[in-house]
C-alpha cells in the first residue's frame, strides 16, 4: 500500500520502519516544519494515511483525510471532543476512518479483560476501583486516551460508576485516575480493585512502540476497501 505518516516523531518512524518491513511504500512523511505538503497528497496518490501527531492538530488533520478520499487511520489521543464532527465528516464524504486510543493488540485483549472484571466486580462493591496509567515525562495529555477507554469500559459494566476524576484527594463517586510521567516509560496502565482485606490487579505494560505501530499498519490494511468508522473491536472481534 502507498501509506502517508502524519506525524513524524516517536511513533511516525516507528510506524515507517515497521510498515516498510511488511512490504508497504511510504509516499511521505508530514510533520510541523512540512505541514504545508498535506495538501499535496489526495485519494489519487495514497491508499491511506496514518496519523500519529498532537492533540491541537489530530482533527485537522483527520478532516483533511476525509475530505480529500484518503482513508485515514488516527492514534493520536486528548482530542476526542472533536471525535463525534470527525464522525459526521466521514458520513458526509462516505471516507473510511479508524481510531483507536490504544493499537496494541496485547491493551485491546486488556481492555476486554477490564469489561470482564467490572462486570464481576458489580457484585462485590466493597471494592474500590481506581485507574493509574504511566507514560515517558514528553507526554503532553492527561490521562491518557487508554485510561480514558479503561474506564468507559468500567462505566459501561459497572452501572454505578458514572465520570472520572484526576487524582482526588477525597473520596467521591467518581473513578479516580492517577497519571505519573516518569522517564521514558512507553506506557503502562493499571486497574486496581482495593478492599480493606486485599488488592486486585490487571496490569498492561508496554514494552516498546512496536505493538502500537504494528496495531496501525494491521488498521490501515484492514481498512481497505470499507466506508465507515471503524475501531479495534470491529478489527479483532472482540
Ligand atoms: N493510539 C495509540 O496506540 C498511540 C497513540 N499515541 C499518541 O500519538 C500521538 C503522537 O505520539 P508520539 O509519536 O509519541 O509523539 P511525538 O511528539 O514523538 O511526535 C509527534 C509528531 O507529530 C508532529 N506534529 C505535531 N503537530 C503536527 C501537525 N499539526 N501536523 C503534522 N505533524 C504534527 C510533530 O512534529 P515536530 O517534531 O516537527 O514537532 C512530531 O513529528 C500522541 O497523541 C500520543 O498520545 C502514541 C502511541 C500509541
Ligand atoms: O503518548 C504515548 O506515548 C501513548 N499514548 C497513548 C495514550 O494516550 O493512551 C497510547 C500509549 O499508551 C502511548
Amino acid at each position: 500500500m502507498r501509506l502517508l505518516l502524519i506525524g513524524y516523531g516517536k511513533m511516525g518512524r516507528t510506524l515507517e520502519q515497521l510498515a516498510t518491513q511488511r512490504g508497504h511504500e511510504i509516499v511521505g512523511t508530514i510533520d510541523v516544519t512540512n505541514h504545508h505538503l498535506l495538501s499535496t497528497f489526495t485519494g489519487a496518490n495514497v491508499d491511506a494515511a496514518i496519523e500519529f501527531t498532537h492533540p491541537e492538530s489530530a482533527f485537522n488533520n483527520v478532516s483533511y483525510c476525509l475530505r480529500n478520499n484518503i482513508p485515514v487511520v488516527c492514534g493520536s489521543t486528548g482530542w476526542l471532543d472533536r471525535f463525534a464532527e470527525a464522525t459526521a465528516i466521514c458520513e458526509a464524504n462516505q471516507g473510511a476512518f479508524f481510531y483507536a486510543s490504544n493499537y496494541s493488540v496485547g491493551v485491546n485483549l486488556f481492555f476486554h479483560f477490564n469489561e470482564y472484571v467490572a462486570r464481576k466486580m458489580q457484585d462485590y462493591p466493597h471494592f474500590q476501583v481506581s485507574v493509574k496509567e504511566i507514560h515517558h515525562t514528553q507526554k503532553v495529555d492527561k490521562p491518557s486516551g487508554t485510561a480514558i477507554t479503561v474506564v468507559d469500559g468500567i462505566q459501561a459494566n459497572y452501572p454505578g460508576k458514572q465520570g472520572w476524576l484526576l487524582a482526588p484527594d477525597q473520596a467521591t463517586d467518581k473513578i479516580s485516575i492517577t497519571s505519573d510521567r516518569i522517564g521514558n516509560v512507553v506506557g503502562t496502565h493499571i486497574v486496581r480493585y482495593e478492599s480493606e482485606n486485599d488488592t486486585i490487579e490487571l496490569m498492561h505494560d508496554a514494552h516498546s512502540r512496536t505493538g502500537f505501530a504494528e496495531g496501525a499498519v494491521m488498521a490501515a490494511e484492514w481498512l481497505q476497501n470499507k466506508k465507515g468508522v471503524f475501531g479495534m473491536k470491529d478489527m479483532l472481534n472482540l
